[in-house]
This record gives structure tokens, C-alpha cells and sequence, in this order.
């Protein structure tokens, strides 16, 4: 599977040379739990590639007092008429908060407080989202293009996915008459 996150790197400066950027794809086969229509999800190529994330970590991880960046590209598509999405998280320290910056492509931010109220915001290029802390946050593909965006987050932040892969977001959101729509589940 080819991905596109061949280098492309034009410039890093000295605090990031030599220290940590990760790339990593993340396939319908490691997103069993966030798809509503398992019958759908079944029927498709387990290894297709549903995002990629290229991240700089100049600092370690759960240090206090750093800033890391990621840019995500997420593929269009859907599984049954959810479209593709990532998996989705609250931060593990809660109040940790978050930027977003959309680069290119069309799509929606989800967002779910601790008391399970979803909202989701569109994302088109240049728009910038400020994920407030104790907010669960995942981006959805609404497009037929790739969405990418960029993000901006503190070191010791963590990520909490176990809560999502659990409980996942109390809305989904669903192409209907080829549109986004955000349901109750
Ligand atoms: O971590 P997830 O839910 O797979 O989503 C990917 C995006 O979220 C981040 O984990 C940051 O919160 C980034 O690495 C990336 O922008
Ligand atoms: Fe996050």
C-alpha cells in the first residue's frame, strides 16, 4: 500500500533535527470499534488506509512544558454511509487543550464534552478550530479529496482512546442525501 507521507519535509530547524517525527497509518482493520455498520465494514479490504499522521515530538513524551505537531491526512471514503474518520480521543490529562488548522480538503471536527453533549464544527482550508480541554475530538473526510490539517498540542497531554473505542461519541456522522449529517446513534 503506497502512502503519502513519502518525505516531504523542506525545512526543520535545530530543535527538531535529530528528535523524534513518527509517521504511521492507521487501516479499517485497526478501526474495528469506531465504525457504526460492522456489516459494511466486513465487506471491505481490511488493510485499506484510512489516515496517516506524520507527527514531530521534539520533546518526550508526557514531559511537561513542550509543544508537539502533526499533520493528519485523511482519505475519503466511508463505510456504510459513515464516512472515514479518525479514531478519536480525550486527552489523559483531561484539561489539556488542542489547535487544529485545516490545510486542504473538506470535513468536520467532532467534538463531545465529559457529559456525552456532540457538536461538530466544518472544516475547509484555513479554518481554525481551538479544542477547548475535557473534549473528546475526532475529524471526519466529507470530501472527495484528501483532508489534512494540522495540529497543535502540549507534550504531556496523553491520549486517552480506550474511553472512545468503548463508549465511542454519542452522535455519528452520516452522509445523507450527500450531505453530513450529525445523529443519534
Ligand atoms: O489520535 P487520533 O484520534 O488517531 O487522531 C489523529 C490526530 O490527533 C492527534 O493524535 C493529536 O490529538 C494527532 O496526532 C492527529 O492530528
Ligand atoms: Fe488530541
Amino acid at each position: 500500500m503506497s502512502s503519502i507521507l513519502e518525505p516531504g519535509i523542506t525545512f526543520i530547524n535545530k530543535e527538531l533535527k535529530g528528535k523524534n517525527i513518527d509517521r504511521i497509518d492507521r487501516r479499517l482493520k485497526n478501526l474495528k470499534d469506531i465504525f457504526f455498520d460492522k456489516t459494511a465494514l466486513e465487506k471491505m479490504d481490511p488493510e485499506t488506509v484510512v489516515y496517516e499522521v506524520e507527527s514531530y515530538f521534539p520533546v518526550e513524551h508526557d514531559i511537561e512544558g513542550g509543544l508537539f505537531y502533526g499533520i493528519t491526512y485523511i482519505h475519503p471514503g466511508t463505510v456504510g454511509n459513515e464516512y472515514f474518520m479518525t479514531k478519536g480521543h480525550f486527552h489523559k490529562i483531561r484539561n489539556r487543550g488542542e489547535f487544529y488548522c485545516t490545510l486542504q480538503g473538506e470535513g468536520m471536527l467532532i467534538l463531545m464534552d465529559e457529559n456525552r453533549n456532540t457538536w461538530a464544527e466544518k472544516m475547509y482550508p484555513g479554518s481554525i478550530h481551538y479544542i477547548k480541554g475535557n473534549t473528546a475530538h475526532r475529524t471526519a473526510n466529507t470530501g472527495n479529496t484528501i483532508l489534512s490539517f494540522s495540529a497543535f498540542w502540549p507534550s504531556d497531554a496523553g491520549h486517552d482512546y480506550a474511553t472512545i473505542s468503548e463508549q465511542g461519541f454519542s452522535k455519528i456522522l452520516v452522509q445523507r442525501q450527500g450531505k453530513p449529517e450529525l445523529i443519534s446513534r
